[in-house]
């Protein structure tokens, strides 16, 4: 026999697969909500991959990695039910953790604006109630501190990931060092979890749920995932993973988000007023029970106009995809359903780059719209759509609200000098920030 016909057959090709960009929302609707079944899963992130030869071809995964399924469904019971529900996340249990983060946001913020130290200090206050909701009393401050840099920083460098690096030596070794510094942001996080991992085991076997407001690390220590017909305990660096998840997904839009929404408080004072007149009328304590409608349209606004995470990516099937691009599709697609052209879509929107809270108001263009899509119509998806909106949808709200009731309420926001005009650019990455970070007047109100 000759040696080409001993040679192994070739490995069959990969499945081609195209890119679909959609930015239409009524596209998006009949996609993601009408089809929502043929649209359940993401495609996998190459730093993932990475993760996994890692550890020999091992896959951890998270809620937004793992294929829709039964373990899928397991992961996010577990969230939704456990620690992001209204009843867990009642007002006696937030309500204490936001009051400790806003006081020390509003003395550091007392303390001096300058240019970046507003962007610095949400991201820190925000991440305070994150960590305590994911970890609990039990971890010390400056481990907190510790663990957002490095969530910070992994979210940066994921950013600025080159999704056409080229092939070039020079973009090879810049991939290779992306790639390594990925993966040193993701060994020190591990450091910095296993030991609160531990503990969360170690309450377990005392029996003790750690209160009312059970830390999701808990919840994650006692959960066991469906496999092979039985049933099965994550393991630590499994744990790790979704911590990781939930501390990423949990501040960076948040913080992205209130930057936003104050840079369009300090460009338009009337809107900032009539904010204020609101938060301020009647009592403070109650300011979620009593209804902030005002605050509520600032908030959508900002959404809609610079949702923080600029991308939902689905990896559909040809036979799904042939809904969006008509006839039979002969490859799969990833599909990347720009979330900031949907909010300032011209057919859906009038004067769309205009901020006008007013238009989520009764009697507004967008009365009925809130953060998720209706059933009948999606007009922006800031928290995306289908099955695999984000569940963190009604926190998110609850800690946009209070925080920023606070700060108007503490503040009045200006322009460093009256001849400074806000600069509104936006940088793509990771998240959508702010090119140059807010940089406000302070004035503290006496009240
Ligand atoms: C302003 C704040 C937030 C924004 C704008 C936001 C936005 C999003 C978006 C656009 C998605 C993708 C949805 C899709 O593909 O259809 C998502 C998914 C997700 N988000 Fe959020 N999010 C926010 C806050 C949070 C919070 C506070 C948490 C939890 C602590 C969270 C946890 C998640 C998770 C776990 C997923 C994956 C869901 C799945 O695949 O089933 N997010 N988020």
């Amino acid at each position: 026999r000759s040696s080409s016909s001993r040679r192994a057959p070739p490995p069959p090709p990969a499945p081609a697969v195209a890119v679909h960009k959609i930015t239409d929302p009524a596209v998006a609707h009949r996609a993601l909500v009408e089809n929502a079944d043929a649209f359940t899963e993401r495609p996998v992130l190459p730093f993932f991959v990475n993760l996994a030869k890692r550890r020999g071809g091992r896959r951890n995964e998270n809620i937004s990695t793992v294929p829709y399924g039964p373990h899928w469904r397991a992961l996010r019971r577990n969230i939704t039910s456990e620690t992001l529900h209204p009843s867990r996340l009642g007002l006696g249990n937030l309500a204490p953790l936001q009051r400790e983060a806003i006081q020390d946001l509003v003395a550091a913020l007392s303390a001096g604006a300058g240019a970046g130290l507003v962007r610095d200090q949400l991201r820190a206050a925000v991440f305070r109630v994150i960590a305590r909701l994911c970890f609990g009393d039990a971890v010390d401050e400056r481990r907190v501190r510790a663990i957002c840099s490095q969530v910070h920083g992994i979210q940066v460098a994921i950013g600025e990931i080159n999704p056409s690096p080229g092939s070039s030596m020079l973009a090879k070794l810049a991939k290779w060092r992306h790639q390594r510094q990925l993966l040193a942001f993701h060994a020190r996080i591990t450091q910095l979890c296993l030991p609160l991992i531990i503990a969360a085991r170690q309450r377990r076997s005392n029996a003790n749920d750690g209160g009312v407001c059970r830390p999701y690390v808990d919840s994650l220590v006692e959960l066991r995932l469906p496999e092979g017909g039985g049933r099965r305990d994550l393991g630590d660096d499994e744990i790790v993973d979704l911590v990781l998840e939930f501390l990423g997904a949990g501040t960076g839009s948040l913080a992205v988000c209130l930057e936003w929404t104050l840079a369009h408080l300090v460009a338009q004072p009337d809107v900032q007023e009539k904010l204020r007149r609101e938060v301020d009328d009647g009592d403070r304590s109650q300011l979620i029970l009593r209804g902030t409608p005002y605050l509520q349209a600032v908030i959508l606004e900002s959404l809609r106009m610079h949702p923080p995470a600029p991308l939902a990516l689905r990896h559909v099937q040809a036979d799904g995809a042939a809904t969006l691009v008509g006839g039979a599709a002969n490859s799969d697609l990833v599909v990347l359903f720009i979330l900031g052209e949907m909010g300032r879509d011209k057919k859906t929107w009038k004067d769309p780059d205009e901020f006008r809270p007013e238009r989520f108001l009764p009697g507004g263009e967008a009365e009925s719209v809130g953060p998720l899509p209706g059933r009948k119509e999606t007009r922006m998806m800031p928290f995306g759509a289908g099955h695999r909106f984000c569940p963190g949808v009604g926190l998110a709200m609850a800690i946009l609200k209070s925080f920023l009731a606070a700060l108007v309420l503490e503040f009045e926001w200006a322009p460093p000098t009256d001849a400074v005009v806000v600069d509104l650019t936006e940088l793509e990455g990771f998240l959508k920030t702010m090119k140059k970070p807010l940089s406000a007047r302070l004035t503290r109100r006496t009240t």
